[in-house]
């Protein structure tokens, strides 16, 4: 490593020992950077590495809520703002016991090079609490967003900082946070993004992220000559980005033959058709069930428990062409990794952030196996955020049709940018060092020209 990216890493190291999720993204990141330093001498000179490894405000406080029996509850809440280099603070909110302050710096420093390969003016940030949803009645989820929002309303604002979904928050959570900032601002702005259609949302960002990494893999496939059509595809997850993802590799005309949750794995050989994923909508949006069910109410499908007590995930043993990752981070270990490339794995598609292991990483680029890194895969959803808030200030909503055309436009140049980025500074289909690399480039500039903030 270069001694500058050197000393970076070891300050991270030094000063957050126990951060290790944000150590692993950072890690990535100045690997690939050590490849750009020589070139752009400025980048030492006014010590850009030392600050974007920095968050520039972290905001953390306490959430109390009454749960149905009158108790009342403590949670501890979170926004990251990473970077505002290149435009107000973008990212969403995450609600799983799991949250910690390591696990948003990363996602937040994730979201500041993923944010900036869009094109759109959109800065990096990300939050949430360590408020578990499931098993909650609405009430209690409204009240605890109600007040989460009572807090986080005095730290964001239409050109400051707007957040969105992420993992246990949905079209639910964005409603209820919502409705209690225009309560207590009286105002009615684009500080959410997420929104329902009828209260100023965009068509297609449900869809987004999974829509969008579909299509940026096309690209990447397209690129080798290859397609979706008659394509085995493992997906993990069953939540929003697993969803969108199978819609469209349905529509593409692969075959989905896998979905997930945090209880077990699902393996369908025929293949989750149309049908079979309206069933799973409807189990996970709307009755909140396991997956398992599916497996009670389709015979042809097998379902393995799994909550993390094997070394190895299931799902990634099943032999098929592509696979997409769209649960969560590190779900995809070195085993798992070997276990992919042995069973003749062509591409991953990252849907969840961070879904892959440093080790796994090195396993896939040693086989040549075809990685589109989060960054760059799931900026869908953060896209159409960016044209969400466009829609908003403009008082308008576009058509489904207009968002999508947008969308699959901006997934193109994100592809086009990660591979010359790739072939520039690193090598051929390199995406990870593509990705890194051509999101870098641009925050590094505007950091540059912005002075010592
Ligand atoms: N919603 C969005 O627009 C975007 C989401 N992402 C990422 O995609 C991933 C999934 O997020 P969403 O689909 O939005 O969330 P979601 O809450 O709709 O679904 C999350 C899914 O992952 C599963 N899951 C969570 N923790 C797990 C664990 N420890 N083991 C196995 N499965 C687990 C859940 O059971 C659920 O099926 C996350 O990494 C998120 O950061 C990335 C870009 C945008
Ligand atoms: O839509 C957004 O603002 C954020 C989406 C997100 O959290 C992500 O890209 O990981």
């Amino acid at each position: 490593m270069h001694e500058v990216t050197q000393k970076v890493m070891d300050h991270v190291r030094q000063v957050d020992p126990g951060q290790v999720e944000f150590i692993q993204a950072v890690t990535s990141f100045m690997n690939s950077i050590d490849k750009l330093i020589e070139d752009i001498p400025q980048l030492v000179y006014h010590k850009v590495l030392d600050r974007v490894v920095e968050p520039e405000r972290v905001v953390m406080f306490r959430v109390p809520w009454f749960d149905d029996d009158g108790q009342l509850q403590l949670n501890r809440g979170f926004r990251v703002q990473m970077n505002s280099a290149i435009g107000p603070y973008k990212g969403g909110l995450r609600l799983h016991p799991s949250v910690n302050l390591s696990i948003l710096k990363f996602l937040a420093f994730e979201q500041t090079f993923k944010n900036s390969l869009t094109g759109l003016p959109m800065g990096g940030g990300k939050g949430g609490s360590d408020f578990n949803p499931k098993g909650k009645s609405d009430g209690e989820v409204m009240r605890f967003c109600q007040s989460f929002m009572t807090e986080l309303s005095r730290h964001i604002g239409e050109d400051t900082d707007v957040p969105a979904g992420d993992i246990g928050v949905g079209g639910r959570e964005i409603g209820y946070m919502f409705g209690q900032y225009k309560r207590m601002n009286n105002k009615f702005v684009g500080i959410l993004t997420g929104k329902g259609m009828s209260y100023g949302g965009s068509y297609i960002r449900p869809e987004a992220t999974g829509y969008g990494l579909v299509y940026l893999c096309a690209a990447m496939l397209e690129a080798q000559g290859k397609t979706y059509d008659g394509k085995t595809c493992l997906v993990s997850g069953s939540g929003n980005v697993a969803q969108y993802t199978t819609e469209k590799l349905n529509q593409m005309g692969a075959k989905v033959i896998s979905m997930s949750d945090s209880s077990g794995v699902l393996i369908d050989p025929s293949g989750i058709d149309e049908k079979k994923l309206a069933y799973v909508k409807t189990l996970k949006n709307v009755r909140r069930g396991r997956i398992a069910e599916y497996a009670q109410q389709y015979k042809e499908a097998t379902y393995i428990p799994h909550n993390g007590q094997r070394d190895y995930n299931p799902l990634w043993e099943v032999k098929a062409d592509y696979a997409f990752p769209s649960a969560t981070q590190n779900e995809i270990n070195a085993k798992d990794a070997r276990n992919l490339v042995a069973n003749g794995i062509q591409l991953i598609g990252e849907g969840a952030n961070m879904p892959t292991t440093l080790e796994a990483d090195d396993i896939f680029t040693d086989a040549g196996v075809l990685q589109a890194p989060s960054k760059a895969a799931n900026a869908g959803g953060v896209a159409v955020s960016g044209l969400e808030m466009s829609q908003n200030s403009g008082r308008l909503q576009w058509s489904a049709q207009t968002v999508d055309q947008q969308l699959q436009g901006i997934m193109k140049n994100i592809y086009v940018s990660i591979d010359a980025a790739a072939e520039k500074y690193s090598t051929k289909n390199n995406f990870i060092d593509g990705a890194n690399i051509a999101g870098f480039l641009k925050v590094s500039e505007a950091m540059i020209a912005q002075g010592y903030v």
